[in-house]
């Protein structure tokens, strides 16, 4: 924590253009700043920040990308968290990890602060004296943006940045921003979108038309909200363009899950058991599906690189067959409108027939990202599904602590997604717990149904193949789906050895 750097407010952090806004409407004393009136305060602050906005942007250029465009927008930031429960260590990780998450926004991070509180203070998250010092770092260190470790209230962020004098988002919106920068299927987006819209809706009274800026180009582009004045005519509008976006959303999020749906059902009719593995983010999840499978899944030291799930097949090493399927990550306090959003993508996960559920043992609390995990589980009601805990990064962990997740998860296995260390036995475990959906069957196919038999071949698991006379004698262990239409070619009881 820094030292209180005393309560100066120098006019020097403002443009010539904002001074003179203040002037018109001067603020004398930080007594006044404190008594600020919420109405015209509402005002007086889109106002400024409109014309902050245009001062440093003024590379905002029509065909800029958005990715482009985010990175200038959040370029300089100052962390802020609130420390309410647990150890000193908890605190520092929680920043570490909002760092994390500005760092993959594209954002630099220039300072973090923490302060000791019994709760977020309701009108400034952090107490109004020590709001005022992180002014002057925010002063002192040039930054542009302040973000909140918490999701705070459209009445605290209206007053933080009031005190503050620079942007302040949460960390809410800081993720959906990370997730709008990286969905890339059209499922994707749409959801990133939706939970984008709904963050939005309620605080678009209290951030005025800058709002549109500050939870990012795509809704913002999406509904048209340019955001110049904040009048209540146009929060008005804006309003209504949302809300018909938002049933839009749902309309096309409603047909793209039923494709979903649908793909999902053919493969249950086939019987093959479907295996999720999920984690928290950056736990090496892909990292895994690609040390499984050969998959080649973007992998990167980054906070939700993967957001699209990818689905692959892959067999036991007894060469039963079954469908892997990499999943987005989880953080703690995801935000509710991603989960909600998300609920299509993350029935993958509770629809699994057994979850590899990856935890990063080289992390300074794995306990509390399992914990974090199980509650987005819970959530989306994957809790009954059986869930096998893989501790991963074991060539980068300490001993101990992987010694220590295993003393209290029971049902683990340790291995190393670089290294392929405990690959094989997370093989063999897989093989164990997988359902067994098949059945064993002897039949003799005629050549003319080779069909059946290449079936048999990709889908089953085949124990031994001849050609004889009238065809080709086939015992192998079927789904049922498969059985049924073997049934018809089965050997009499009595030839079954
Ligand atoms: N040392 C070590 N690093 C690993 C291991 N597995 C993955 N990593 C690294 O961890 C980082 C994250 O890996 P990913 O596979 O992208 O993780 P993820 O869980 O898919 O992450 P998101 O999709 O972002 O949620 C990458 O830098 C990997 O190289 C491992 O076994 N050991
Ligand atoms: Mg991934």
């Amino acid at each position: 924590m820094r030292p209180s750097t005393g309560r100066r407010r120098g006019i020097s952090v403002f443009s010539s253009t904002e001074m003179k806004l203040m002037q018109s409407n001067p603020i004398k004393s930080e007594a006044d700043l404190d008594e600020f009136e919420p109405a015209t305060g509402d005002l007086e602050l889109a106002e400024r920040q409109a014309l902050r906005r245009v001062v440093g942007l003024s590379t905002e250029l029509e065909d800029v990308t958005e990715v482009e465009y985010r990175k200038l927008r959040l370029e300089r930031v100052v962390l802020v968290g609130v420390w309410t429960t647990g150890t000193v260590a908890d605190a520092e990780n929680s920043l570490q990890e909002l760092k994390l998450l500005a760092e993959t926004a594209g954002s630099q991070v220039l300072e973090g602060v923490i302060q000791r509180r019994q709760k977020p203070d309701p009108g400034t998250y952090i107490g109004s004296g020590k709001a005022r010092e992180l002014a002057d770092i925010v002063k002192s260190t040039g930054a542009d943006t302040v973000i909140a470790d918490g999701e705070l209230t459209p009445g605290q962020l209206r007053q933080l940045e009031e005190i503050v004098k620079v942007k302040v988002i949460d960390r809410t919106a800081l993720i959906l921003d990370i997730f709008a920068q990286h969905a890339r299927s059209r499922e994707g987006r749409a959801q990133v979108e939706l939970a984008q819209l709904n963050y939005l809706l309620p605080r678009l009274r209290g951030w005025g038309g800058n709002l549109s800026r500050q939870v990012g180009g795509r809704a913002a582009g999406g509904v048209g909200i340019g955001g110049r004045g904040p009048g209540e005519t146009k929060i008005e509008l804006d309003r209504r363009r949302i809300r018909t976006r938002i049933a839009k959303l749902n309309r096309q999020l409603a047909e793209m899950s039923k494709a979903r749906d649908t793909m999902r059902a053919r493969r249950q009719a086939r019987e093959v058991p479907a295996v999720a593995i999920a984690g928290y983010t950056n736990a090496g999840k892909s990292s895994l599906l690609n040390r499984l499978t050969g998959a080649g899944v973007l992998v990167e030291d980054a906070l939700f690189a993967t957001l699209d799930p990818t689905v692959r097949r892959s067999r036991t090493p007894d060469g039963r067959l079954f469908t892997l399927a990499d999943t987005v990550g989880f953080v703690r306090h995801l935000p509710h409108q991603l989960v909600e959003a998300f609920r299509s993508t993350l029935e993958e996960v509770a629809d699994a027939d057994l979850i590899l559920h990856v935890v990063d043992g080289s992390h300074p609390d794995p306990e509390s990202q399992l914990t974090a995990v199980r509650e987005v589980f819970a959530e989306i009601e994957a809790d009954k599904v059986p869930e096998i805990v893989v501790i991963n990064k074991a060539d980068a962990a300490d001993p101990l602590v992987i010694q220590r997740i295993q003393n209290r998860e029971k049902h683990s296995v340790v291995v190393s997604a670089r290294s392929g260390e405990g690959i094989g036995e997370l093989m063999a475990i897989i093989e164990r717990d997988l359902p067994r959906l098949d059945h064993e069957i002897r039949a003799v196919v005629p050549y003319g149904r080779g069909d059946l038999v290449s079936r048999v071949h990709s889908e089953g698991e085949v124990l031994k193949v001849e050609h004889g006379d009238e065809g080709t004698l086939v015992h192998a262990r079927v789904p049922s789906g498969l059985l049924a239409e073997l049934e018809r070619y089965a050997e009499p009881a009595e030839t079954l050895r």
